[in-house]
């Protein structure tokens, strides 16, 4: 059974906590020992604060080794910070056991990376199956689960590749099969970590532009990584990472939307 989400922290009346919010967030990486033999560190990430609203795109742009993918490992709850906080729907997720941060990202996160790691043998609508195999959807549940997979499919533009394996896709297909399978949990963040960055320009853009749309469909908090300037512009916003610090760009004119309201709006494919 898929337990229901945790409820949210106290949050003033009427105010609806962000889906993702960061805040003073410290990491450090281990990087070996000094000329003493003393511990070294890295400061990945450096008083990081960062609120994503639901049914909103944050580009995220930095040159390498600012700290991009360190910021989005701490989003994604794969690695705990160093200090600071991580909330999710107002619910801190820094101090969470670890069976229950699993159960946080198996639920609750979809996490997109530059390669889409498709299991060889599965087609893309068992792909997608597969996710709710693992979370336990058996039974009718499981039935659900199919039909939410093929609704997918068809969303990311797949429906006639559906019974096709990872060697029959293009690069392009094998990174929508990749996100569908991020959403099939009705995730409330996407984080997507250099999606494009194997595509070339035409490819890249569709998938974007792909990310941008299920972001409103679907009202999640997306955080997307790039490399590409072109991508930035789909974004309702840039961020931009420089030694670990993260510095928000003012919104373009007409953008920074209120994501709530996408997501009180949002669509659902039926499971
Ligand atoms: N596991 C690790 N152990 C030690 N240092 C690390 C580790 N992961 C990242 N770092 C260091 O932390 C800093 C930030 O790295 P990070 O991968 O977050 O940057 P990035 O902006 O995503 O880079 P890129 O664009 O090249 O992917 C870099 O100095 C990197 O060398």
């Amino acid at each position: 059974m898929v337990p229901a989400p945790a409820p949210p922290s106290a949050a003033p009346a009427g105010a609806r906590p962000p889906a993702l919010e960061l805040a003073g967030v410290d990491l450090l990486h281990p990087d070996g020992t000094d000329a003493a033999g003393l511990p070294r560190t890295v400061r990945a990430l450096d008083g990081v604060d960062l609120t994503a609203r639901a049914g909103t795109v944050t580009a995220l742009v930095g040159p390498s080794g600012s700290g991009k993918s360190s910021l989005l490992a701490v989003a994604a709850a794969l690695v705990r910070p160093t200090a600071g906080s991580v909330r999710l729907d107002g619910q801190e997720l820094t101090g969470l056991p670890e069976p229950e941060l699993a159960r946080v990202r198996r639920t609750r996160i979809g996490v997109v990376f530059q390669q889409p790691n498709l299991l060889p043998s599965l087609t893309a609508l068992e792909q997608l199956v597969l996710t709710a195999h693992v979370r336990g959807a058996r039974g009718a549940r499981l039935a659900g689960a199919r039909e939410r997979a093929a609704g997918l499919l068809e969303l990311v533009g797949l429906s006639a590749a559906a019974g096709r394996r990872p060697h029959q896709l293009s690069g392009g297909q094998r990174q929508r099969v990749n996100i569908a399978r991020a959403l099939m949990a009705r995730p409330r963040v996407l984080l997507a970590d250099e999606p494009t960055a194997a595509l070339d320009r035409e490819r890249s853009r569709e998938i974007a532009e792909l990310l941008v749309s299920a972001t409103r469909r679907f009202g999640t908090a997306t955080v997307l990584v790039t490399h590409d300037p072109g991508l930035v512009p789909l974004a309702d916003r840039c961020a931009t990472m420089l030694d670990g610090r993260l510095r928000l760009d003012p919104a373009p004119a007409g953008r920074g939307r209120d994501g709530d309201q996408a997501a009180r709006s949002s669509s659902t494919i039926t499971s």
